[in-house]
């Protein structure tokens, strides 16, 4: 096994990442199959396998991040953790303005929750868990770079939280659902779901969305506004990356001073 320490992958990637484009890079056993992104100087990494980083340009602007918890992406407290780490290193990082967030399983973006974390387990254990999720879903709605959801598959309850915690969401036609079914298995929203969804959707939608619970199907989840657009799957990538392109265009700091005044009043609901 080759050792490959920082420096050397660092100076590896900066000579060779423009020409990898859209490519992502696994190094070596030594880094425990992690996928790692050189920004400059900067290194980005989940830490695990559960979300790929996968850069999408020669300048280091965007990001692309695919869940990989098989078989669902359920939200496993340490696919929560590694998220909420790359997300705040790529906050750290002032090359990266904007970030595409996709699943790599076909036909699933994110079943939300891990349904099988909860059962059997203590109160403390369950909170504990939950505080996993929700920090991940403020570090994305709060993040300062554009955000948007490339939503392949079904997104149930927790799955559509972390779409909704995106600036834009496009998704891919099929036989998917998108929805907040929360109180069809037994969960009372909790207080900040519902002002995100407040956010997305507007106070009447959403109490709407929320009370039935039910599943959408990508046409009337942008009935509903739960998506902004919904394309062919073929389509699904190379369209929010146009978005993307055309969010990052603005100056970055009113942007990003703006939506941070614009999710301001969220805070309040925040850890
Ligand atoms: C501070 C409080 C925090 C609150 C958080 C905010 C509120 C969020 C709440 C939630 O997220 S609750 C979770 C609700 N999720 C669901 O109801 C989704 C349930 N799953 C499905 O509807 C379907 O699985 C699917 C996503 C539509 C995919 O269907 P598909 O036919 O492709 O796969 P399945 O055969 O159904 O499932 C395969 C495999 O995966 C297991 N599984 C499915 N969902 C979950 C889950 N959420 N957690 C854990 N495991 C899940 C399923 O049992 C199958 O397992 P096996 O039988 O193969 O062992």
């Amino acid at each position: 096994m080759v050792k490959v320490n920082v420096d050397m992958a660092s100076s590896f990637i900066r000579a060779v990442l423009p020409r990898l484009a859209c490519r992502h890079l696994k190094i070596g056993n030594n880094c425990n199959g992690r996928y790692l992104y050189g920004c400059n100087k900067r290194w980005v990494s989940s830490g695990s396998d559960l979300v790929q980083v996968e850069q999408d340009d020669s300048d280091n602007e965007i990001v692309v991040l695919k869940m990989n918890v098989k078989p669902v992406n359920a939200c496993t407290a340490e696919f929560n953790n590694a998220m909420t780490k790359l997300i705040k290193d790529l906050d750290a990082d002032e090359q990266s303005k904007g970030l595409i967030l996709t699943s790599t399983l076909p036909n699933v973006f994110s079943a939300g929750l891990q349904l099988t974390a909860l059962h059997g387990k203590s109160y403390d254990e369950i909170k504990e868990y939950f505080s996993t999720f929700q920090t991940m879903a403020h570090t994305l709605f709060t993040s300062r770079l554009a955000t948007v959801a490339a939503i392949n598959g079904h997104a149930i309850a927790g799955g559509c939280v972390i779409a909704l915690c995106c600036e834009y969401r496009v998704m891919a036609e099929g036989k998917f659902h998108n929805g907040l079914n929360e109180v069809i298995v037994g969960i009372p929203m909790p207080a900040w779901v519902s002002a995100y969804t407040v956010y997305a959707l507007g106070t009447n939608t959403a109490e709407k969305v929320i009370l039935s619970g039910k599943k959408h199907t990508p046409r009337e989840a942008l009935q509903v506004g739960l998506v902004d657009q919904v394309v062919p799957p073929d389509d699904l990538i190379q369209v929010s990356k146009n978005i993307l392109s055309d969010l990052i265009k603005v100056g970055d700091y009113p942007r990003r001073l703006s939506k941070e005044r614009l999710r301001k009043e969220l805070l309040m609901f925040s850890l």
